[in-house]
């Protein structure tokens, strides 16, 4: 099956703080690559250059070198009229719903925003949004409030919404659950997978958190400064890692979160093998 996105080589480095410090290589000759459909995680400790890499890739840092190529395009140097065209296919949810929602708007325009902008009328925009509330489980008199009146996870899943609206090949989901607690995590988490089952969109999923990882994930890239040191199937880099900073990971994660989260990824898996599978619950 032919990639979706491929990166290879990706060279980013930022200016020093002072006027004659040298510039910091942030990413030192970054590749990867995601299939359709597939969801690729990216995990790595604070600092690593996880974030880096999904901005690359959206446009919004400058790249020193190597070559990012989604659907057959190379899109690293793409100019900002062939982004905004680019969004249709390419979208990204961020960590903090708090600040990626403009706290003016209300739901509905907020979701109207990217329809309207892809040429679509009002009429049928206000149209699809009530089916965007609906597939990310709220209620379709969320269009008519403004953010302030949700909560983190329902705010996460407008944001999920609105990253689905224009019907996107391929998500950049930065540490979309970490701002979250617990509970409201697991939801979203699932809502996300569904959602993947039900449209076939490709995810790369961000996280310093490997159990959430681990359950989200067909296969994974380990991030250590800069450079990815290890990519391989999900359940084989979280139980069998092969590079030293892998194995420090895992161990240093929790061990009954990773086997809680394995057990959920199964138990989602036989769920979705059958024809009623569909099977996420709904938070605060
Ligand atoms: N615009 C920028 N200018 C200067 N330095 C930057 C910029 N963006 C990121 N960096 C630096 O690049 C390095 C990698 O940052 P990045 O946000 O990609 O890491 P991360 O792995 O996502 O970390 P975290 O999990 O803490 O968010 C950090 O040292 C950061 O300070």
């Amino acid at each position: 099956m032919n990639d979706l996105l491929t990166v290879e080589d990706l060279r980013v480095s930022f200016p020093g703080r002072g006027r004659r410090a040298p510039r910091t290589d942030v990413l030192k000759g970054v590749s990867l690559r995601i299939r359709p459909g597939e969801t690729l995680g990216l995990v790595g400790g604070s600092g690593s250059g996880k974030t880096t890499i999904g901005r690359a890739i959206l446009g919004l840092v400058p790249v020193r070198s190597g070559a990012i190529t989604f659907m057959g395009e190379r899109i690293e140097g793409a100019s900002a009229r062939r982004r905004r065209e680019l969004s249709r296919d390419l979208q990204v949810i961020f960590q903090d719903p708090y600040t990626s929602l403009n706290p003016s708007l209300t739901i509905g325009d907020t979701l109207s925003e990217p329809l309207l902008a892809q040429g679509i009328g009002r009429a049928e925009a206000r149209r699809r949004v009530g089916g965007l509330l609906d597939r990310v489980r709220l209620p379709a008199d969320a269009a008519d409030r403004l953010p302030r009146e949700f909560s983190g996870g329902q705010r996460q899943r407008v944001a999920i919404a609105r990253a689905l609206a224009v019907g996107p090949k391929l998500i950049v989901c930065d540490e979309p659950v970490s701002a979250l607690d617990l509970t409201t995590r697991q939801t979203v988490l699932d809502l996300l997978l569904e959602i993947q089952r039900q449209t076939g969109v490709s995810y790369l999923f961000v996280s310093h958190d490997l159990a959430v990882v681990r359950v989200m994930s067909h296969r994974v890239s380990v991030i250590h400064r800069g450079e990815i040191v290890e990519t391989g199937e999900a359940s084989t880099v979280t139980t069998r890692p092969e590079h030293d900073y892998t194995r420090r990971l895992v161990l240093a994660a929790p061990v009954a979160d990773v086997a809680r989260q394995r057990a959920r990824r199964e138990a989602f898996e036989r769920a979705s093998a059958q024809p009623s599978g569909a099977n996420t619950s709904t938070d605060r």
